[in-house]
């Protein structure tokens, strides 16, 4: 049974409007007037209150008998007035199985762990029960949060957050969709105040640590739409942090097409005796009929009734041309591709786009902005032709209406991959059509693991060769014109033989056997692009083989031998940053594969943890490539961001001591800095480079100075050189002195002249114009900082000054000719 909350008065009814009281323009009756406003107000929540209360204990009574054979309408159950108008409204009249089958149990306030085919209507199994636990514990806004939902992606938790504004638009609870790529700060101050919460992992987790406004302990309902997906190895360290979280009473409800049930997923969770829907009994293609609590050893695994599938063998290289040819076939259809990396989706939608088949081309990866990921799938929903090329990002949960085909055209890491997918067609009971393309070395063991899980035959097309058209020659073109598209092609090649690589099951996948020349080929690129993982992955197997032939065991003691075997039994890349670039868009997160090779020892934690299920292999986890890493790294190898060197004529490098430090102490707490776990001291830089700017202005000071010396010591060579070959020519030649011609072209000694210094001096001090022409002198000199004009000016002789001024007056002029007349 349901606990009752001890609860306030809820939410206001509506407003009753000004003036419909009895006292209705009375003067001064205002207060009066008021008061019998609000009477009819209190009495209708009064009235409404009981008729909620009655409401309430009338449908907990009914709790105990709900049978779910019994019922083929939602009427049939016992939901509040609020939800079955919003049903009704929606269209929702009669429950599917899966429905049927938990929704009982759920409102009831058990545990329930529910396991149907794809697109059978769980969101709906989860979402009712939701709205009714809240309704029948009066949850209002001022209670915060009472029900959290999670879901693995983004577009699930909108997806599920638009079905919840349907069915609970009747209701007054508030709900918020918390989700990964939207404003943070904006969540943050509304959170508090939502009773249902939508959201992915991540975000939630990061509001848990971040959030001091954020209260779960309120929280009664916890549900998680693709469990197995949520308890997998990616999320598996989110998870156990959010639940930790959680208060440990609470219902809980799990829901998934390829259930979770494991006994360790289990009591992570704190189930409390569950019940089971959709578990055992169920074959392809038929629902599930029944619940129980006792704990089946497997969920049901299978796929909508009315999806054909089919599957074709191609090799790697003619993939390309068999999907054009077949979106040329199929122009007004709705279709998804699934590919296994974000890049090749990336390049398939560019160079698609470029060879236009004449039908709508979407793209949806996780590394598009989250707005972009919204706007795509809402396109999606709406066109009723179109192609979408996609990651596994779209293959969980999404509800896009009337597809009608699935291309699976890499091959998907297993069963439950492949169900997840290939449901995005035939929902609801409407027909769908699924192909799977494999490669030779793919096709035996999938067929044969796809005929065993889900006990389906599935056909094998041929294709007839007369329907191929191959774009070859037109991808050429388009990468010899366009560099970034060539770029583009560059990275999938790289990502889908990575994501080969980086699979576990090595029968399925095998990177060895794939044609990487012709791939590379099929792609459009002349030249095959370099695989540096996987030749650093021989090198290092040829090593191990060296090592083995040599007799060496790898142990403890040998820490890179031991590296290599484990590396080798992962099979898988090491964690290398030089490659990580490339790494983003694929991480091994599932537990569930088979999996060859030899264990590898766990941690001591996790060993423990998992020693109910035998020994479990574990991917290793690719290492996270900061910003700080990378500086690290370049610390390490002493590599010097943003240097310069210098060349003299003879190419021999010259020291640059402007980059050199000079201040003592700066150097001292540079180097000091090494023993430091990294980042940037904001206050300590400042003061490091206030102390380097000191340093730097003084030899600026003394350059400056070298430079005015040296000029100097030109002018007064120049002079004294003009006085000597003047004197000679006075020796010389004495009778030249009334050849007004040559007078020009030497140098007269002009020692008999009076002191323009102290001539300009004099006047600097009575003439205006004189300060005007200081000004401008200063102008002029720009360049030079202000210590530097102040050397000048002691430095040099006033007749220079006065030189650069130009300002004689007629007086200076008149004496200096009178004087020169005189003489
Ligand atoms: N009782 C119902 N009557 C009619 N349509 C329904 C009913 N329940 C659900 N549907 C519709 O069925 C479709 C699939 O529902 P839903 O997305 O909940 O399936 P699902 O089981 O969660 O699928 P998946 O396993 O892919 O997540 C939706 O379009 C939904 O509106």
């Amino acid at each position: 049974m349901q606990r009752q909350k001890p609860k306030g008065p809820g939410k206001p009814g509506p407003r009753f409007k000004p003036g419909s009281g009895k006292n209705k323009g009375a003067a001064g009756g205002r207060k009066s007037g008021d008061n019998n406003q609000k009477r009819p107000r209190q009495e209708l929540n009064k009235s409404r209150l009981a008729a909620t209360e009655a409401e309430i204990k009338e449908l907990q009574a009914k709790y105990a008998e709900i049978d779910a054979t019994t019922i083929k309408k939602f009427a049939h159950f016992p939901l509040s007035k609020k939800t079955l108008k919003a049903l009704t409204e929606s269209k929702f009249v009669h429950p599917t199985q899966v429905q049927r089958d938990s929704i009982g149990p759920a409102l009831q306030g058990k545990d329930v762990l529910g396991a149907a085919v794809t697109g059978s209507g769980k969101t709906l199994a989860f979402l009712i029960p939701v709205l009714e636990h809240l309704f029948m514990n009066k949850w209002s806004r001022s209670d915060g949060v009472g029900a959290i939902i999670i879901s693995p992606t983004r577009e699930l938790a909108y997806q599920i957050f638009e079905t919840l504004k349907k069915v609970g638009k009747h209701h007054d609870f508030s709900a918020g969709l918390i989700i990964g790529g939207k404003n943070l700060k904006f969540e943050r101050t509304r959170m508090d105040q939502c009773n249902i919460l939508i959201c992915t992992p991540g975000r939630l987790l990061q509001h848990m640590d971040e959030n001091p406004l954020f209260n779960t302990s309120t929280m009664e309902v916890l549900v998680l739409d693709e469990a197995d997906r949520c308890l997998d190895m990616g999320f598996q360290k989110a998870l156990n942090s959010i639940i930790e979280n959680f208060p440990p009473v609470r219902q809980t409800m799990l829901f998934s097409a390829t259930q979770t049930n494991t006994v360790q997923d289990l009591a992570r969770l704190n189930l409390k005796d569950p019940v089971y829907v959709g578990y055992g009994g169920a074959t392809a293609g038929e629902e599930p009929s029944s619940s129980t609590k006792k704990a089946p050893s497997t969920a049901v695994l299978a796929v909508p009734e009315l999806l054909q599938q089919s599957y074709v063998v191609l090799n790697l290289e003619d993939k390309i041309t068999m999907l054009w040819s077949f979106i040329k076939n199929h122009l007004k259809q709705k279709i998804i591709v699934f590919v296994s990396s974000c890049k090749q989706a990336k390049y398939l939608y560019e160079i698609f786009c470029k060879l236009r088949p004449g039908s709508p081309l979407l793209a949806l990866y996780g590394t598009l902005h989250q707005d972009r990921r919204i706007a795509i799938y809402e396109d999606f929903l709406r066109k009723s032709h179109v192609v979408m090329f996609s990651t596994d990002v779209a293959s969980r949960g999404l509800d896009f209406p009337a597809v009608n085909w699935v291309v699976q055209l890499d091959c998907p890491e297993d069963v439950s991959q492949y169900i997840h997918r290939a449901g995005r067609s035939a929902r609801n009971k409407t027909r769908g059509e699924c192909l799977l393309v494999l490669t030779p070395s793919e096709e035996e063991y999938m067929i044969s693991a796809l005929k065993e899980q889900l006990n389906i035959d599935i056909r094998c097309v041929q294709i007839d060769p007369k329907k191929l058209f191959s774009p070859r020659v037109k991808i050429e073109a388009f990468l010899a014109q366009f560099p970034e598209l060539r770029a583009t092609a560059q990275r999938a090649f790289l990502s889908y033989i990575k994501s080969v690589f980086l699979m576990r099951n090595k029968r399925l996948f095998n990177v060895f056997s794939l044609d990487l020349d012709a791939f590379a080929q099929s792609l459009g690129l002349a030249v095959t692009p370099r695989v540096p993982f996987l030749e650093k992955f021989l090198w290092r197997q040829k090593q191990l083989q060296q090592q083995k032939e040599q007799g060496d065991k790898p142990t403890a003691d040998n820490p890179v031998l031991s590296k290599m075997t484990k590396q080798q039994s992962f099979g898988g890349a090491d964690d290398d940053e030089e490659n990580s670039d490339d790494d983003d868009f694929i991480k091994v997160k599932r537990k569930d594969h088979d999996v060859e090779g030899e264990p590898v020892q766990l941690d001591e934690d996790e060993a423990t943890e998992n020693e109910a299920e035998g020994p479990l292999v574990v991917p290793k986890r690719e290492k996270l490539v900061t910003k700080a890493s990378l500086a690290k790294k370049a610390l390490k190898k002493n590599l010097q961001v943003n240097s310069k060197l210098k060349f003299d004529d003879e190419g021999e490098t010259m020291a640059d001591d402007r980059s050199q430090m000079k201040a003592l102490s700066a150097r001292q707490r540079t180097e000091n800095q090494d023993d430091d776990d990294g980042g940037i001291d904001l206050v300590l830089s400042k003061a490091l480079l206030t102390e380097e700017d000191q340093y730097d202005k003084q030899r600026f000071r003394e350059l400056v100075k070298k430079r005015h010396k040296l000029q100097r010591e030109k002018l007064r060579k120049k002079t004294v050189e003009a006085k000597g070959s003047d004197e000679e020519d006075e020796h010389q030649d004495d009778g030249n002195a009334d050849d007004a011609g040559s007078e020009s072209d030497h140098s007269v000694d002009l020692s008999w002249l009076p002191d323009p210094d102290k001539v300009y001096k004099n006047k600097a001090n009575t003439s205006d114009g004189n300060e005007d022409a200081h000004t401008e002198s200063k102008s002029e000199s720009s360049d030079a900082s202000d210590d530097e004009d102040e050397d000048d000016s002691d430095d040099e002789p006033a007749y220079k000054k006065s030189k650069l001024t130009n300002k004689m007056t007629l007086m200076d002029t008149e004496a200096i000719a009178a004087s020169l007349l005189g003489s």
